[in-house]
């Protein structure tokens, strides 16, 4: 099982993944949640990306909340299981950045 972040560990864990990726938009902690909004070139490109996390997130058992508009997809990560965010939540976090 999953344990719970400490805010000293979300902000180290946080700062490797925003430097591992060259977007404007960063992942940020919102309301006790990773959040992130991605941008797509079209909505068959986001919906195309959304069915290949899919897959993986039911390979971890770890699941995203996320909605989509047209070429936008917000995502919002956290682990229900211990009531905060864990290191499921920025393994999911990379998945996403490799397959974007
Ligand atoms: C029973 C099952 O293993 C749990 O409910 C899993 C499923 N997917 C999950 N997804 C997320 N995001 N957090 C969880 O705590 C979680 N727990």
């Amino acid at each position: 099982m999953a344990e719970k972040y400490s805010t000293t560990q979300i902000q180290a864990a946080l700062l490797e993944l925003n430097t591992s990726i060259p977007d404007i938009e960063h992942w940020q902690v919102k309301d006790g949640k990773l959040c992130k909004t991605f941008i797509f070139k079209s909505f068959i490109r986001a919906f195309g990306w959304m069915g290949q996390i899919a897959i993986w997130a039911e390979k971890m058992n770890h699941h995203p909340e996320w909605s989509n508009i047209y070429n936008k997809v917000k995502v919002e990560l956290v682990t229900h299981d211990v009531g905060g965010i864990s290191e499921l939540d920025f393994k999911l976090a990379n998945k996403m950045e490799m397959f974007k």
